[in-house]
């Protein structure tokens, strides 16, 4: 049955000096209306390229993605992206940062209209007193907050994170993974979120999808959460089940990294015997 989010046959070639490498291949998933989902696999792997696809920031080789029946062809509001890394302007306030969105999704709302909307996200993420500080003068972690105000200010269908919190110290990192849930609950937004964190994909997700390695990577495994929302960090780290998915997911990652080590060898041994042979020929 279709999803919420569909990505069906989803492939990624890149154009390389050394010609065509096939990064994502036949990547399928469906995702339901407020689902919240992580993607987990080994760096390089390709999660960033299924992100940015669906994002409509970078092309798409072959298949396709579906978001609430429009296929993705470019980027749009319908769908807010947070970085690693905000990408705020430095020189605007935390305000004037979320109303360049807000603007573009509301035009025809009132100044104030616009200004309240920007203000009520930023309060939620705890920005209140911090409206009229210049983007430059705010911490790591308040501006990932701007940023994050930014996304749920479009109302997005769709919220897209590229490890959100990878820059930031662990208490701010639970902290902002708590308000997130929160404001999620709320406004019931479809998420796809990367992580490299085992333990944050536990607790944010309602299913963790772990990624082949690439080349050619796709879907390797999915794992359902069976913990109750709204989450509760201590009952999620007692739940019995907690340790067997954390188990089962690290077993799949370390047997990722034993395939890998394996082709790496491989692909060593075949240049050493065409070099040998090359010699050989001379
Ligand atoms: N524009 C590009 N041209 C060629 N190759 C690219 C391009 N962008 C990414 N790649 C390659 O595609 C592969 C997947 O990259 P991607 O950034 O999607 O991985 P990732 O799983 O998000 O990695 P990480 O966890 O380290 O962020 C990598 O081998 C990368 O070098």
């Amino acid at each position: 049955m279709a999803g919420y989010v569909e990505f069906f046959r989803l492939g990624k070639t890149y154009d390389t000096p050394n010609g065509p490498a096939v990064i994502v291949e036949d990547f399928n998933l469906n995702m339901e209306m407020g689902e919240y989902v992580c993607l987990l696999g080994h760096s390089g792997c390709g999660k960033s390229t299924v992100l940015t696809m669906t994002a409509g920031l970078n092309s798409i080789t072959t298949g396709g993605i579906v978001v609430a029946n429009h296929e993705i062809t470019g980027p749009g509001p319908d769908r807010g992206v947070v970085f690693q890394s905000p990408c705020l302007m430095p020189w605007m306030t935390a305000l004037e940062n979320v109303l360049l969105g807000v603007n573009q999704v509301y035009p025809h709302g009132t100044k104030k209209q616009r200004r309240d909307i920007a203000g009520y996200y930023l309060t939620l993420v705890g920005l209140g007193s911090s409206l009229n500080t210049r983007a430059s003068e705010l911490s790591q972690g308040m501006q990932q907050r701007v940023g994050i105000a930014r996304a749920f200010a479009l109302k997005p269908k769709m919220l897209l994170l590229d490890e959100p919190f990878g820059m930031l110290d662990s208490l701010t990192r639970m902290e902002l993974q708590e308000i997130l849930l929160e404001i999620l609950i709320r406004d019931k937004v479809t998420t796809l979120m990367i992580t490299h964190d085992v333990d944050e994909a536990l607790f944010m997700s309602d299913k963790v999808v772990m990624m082949t390695n690439g080349p050619r990577a796709r879907v390797g495994k999915v794992f359902e959460m069976p913990f109750d929302r709204p989450r509760v960090r201590s009952e999620v780290l007692e739940h019995p089940d907690y340790y067997d998915l954390r188990g089962d997911m690290i077993t799949f990652l370390e047997d990722q990294d034993h395939k890998k080590r394996k082709q790496d060898a491989e692909k060593l041994d075949q240049k050493k015997k065409e070099e040998a042979e090359g010699v050989l020929a001379i």
